[in-house]
């Protein structure tokens, strides 16, 4: 009798990324012991793996509470993918300053990281690594990556990928913030059932105007104060039709399976170019 496979997940890799951290921690919450944890280079990819039906899962981070929006997934969501919310999970980011085992501060030369990892530790940089040049990377796991190789580097990471690759942590919590912590969402491809549940639930959506006109947006945030409907999040992001013109991704609390989330969505529809329902999943 063969196997059942267990369930996979994309994420943004190599191991050691939060990503990785934050795959596992859903796994945990669906009760998946082993999962098969299936690396990509770019939030894209993790988007590409779901929406083609490579993994059944992905793993994408949302906002950072220094950085603010991860703006890669909200493209992907806006744009390019279908994939719907599932479920979230906060992780607290405490980042390390990540060296090769034998090299000291003066040696090095450049630190590298993914640019959210750069952005959260932007005072500590200027501050203590003062003229040392930044470059960007893929993710946080590889910054540790080309630490472990290379004396000149220091990546900036958390304390297992540093183990992972064979570097040494310089110092822990160079994070600007200790209260530093990233939102990931769980993703499935489109119609993929409920599952996780919960008592309070959220519901995530992409809003896009007609027309860039007076009055749009409050015609927007009217049909929820009419439907008694809480607003959790508002953010614009670019079209990138014109300079200046916006859609807009809104978190309301409640989920689409309730009557008055139902009615300002189908009011909203009349109106607006397009409406969509990112998903409805429990508040963590
Ligand atoms: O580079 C990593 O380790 C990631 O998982 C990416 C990422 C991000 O996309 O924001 C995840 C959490 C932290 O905010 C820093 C970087």
């Amino acid at each position: 009798m063969s196997e059942a496979t267990a369930p996979s997940f994309a994420y943004l890799g190599p191991a050691g990324t939060y990503h990785d951290e934050a795959a596992r921690a859903f796994a945990h919450r669906l009760g998946i012991e082993n999962p098969e944890l299936v690396e990509c280079p770019s939030l894209s990819e993790v988007f590409d793996c779901v929406d083609r039906g490579r993994t059944e899962y992905g793993v994408v981070a949302t906002e950072n509470a220094l950085e603010g929006p991860v703006t890669a997934t909200l493209d992907n969501f806006a744009f390019r993918s279908s994939a719907t919310i599932l479920g979230e999970h906060v992780l607290d980011i405490h980042h390390c300053l990540i060296m090769h085992p034998d090299a000291t501060r003066d040696d090095v030369k450049t630190v590298v990281s993914h640019p959210q990892g750069l952005g959260q530790c932007r005072r500590y940089l200027n501050d203590k690594l003062h003229g040392i040049p930044t470059m960007t990377v893929a993710s946080t796991a590889d910054s540790a990556r080309r630490a472990a190789a290379d004396k000149s580097v220091a990546g900036i990471g958390n304390a297992f990928a540093a183990e992972l690759y064979g570097a040494r942590v310089e110092e822990a919590c160079i994070e600007d913030h200790f209260g530093n912590q990233t939102s990931f969402a769980l993703i499935g491809r489109q119609g993929h059932v409920p599952v996780l549940t919960g008592t309070k639930f959220k519901t995530s959506l992409a809003l896009f105007l007609q027309a860039n006109r007076p009055g749009a947006l409050l015609m927007i945030l009217s049909e929820f104060a009419y439907a008694g409907i809480n607003l959790v999040k508002i953010q614009s992001r670019p079209t990138k039709q014109a300079l200046g013109d916006y859609m807009f991704f809104v978190d309301i609390e409640g989920s689409t399976s309730d009557l008055e989330v139902q009615t300002a969505l189908n009011c909203l529809r009349l109106k607006l170019r397009e409406v969509k329902v990112l998903g409805s999943y429990p508040v963590e």
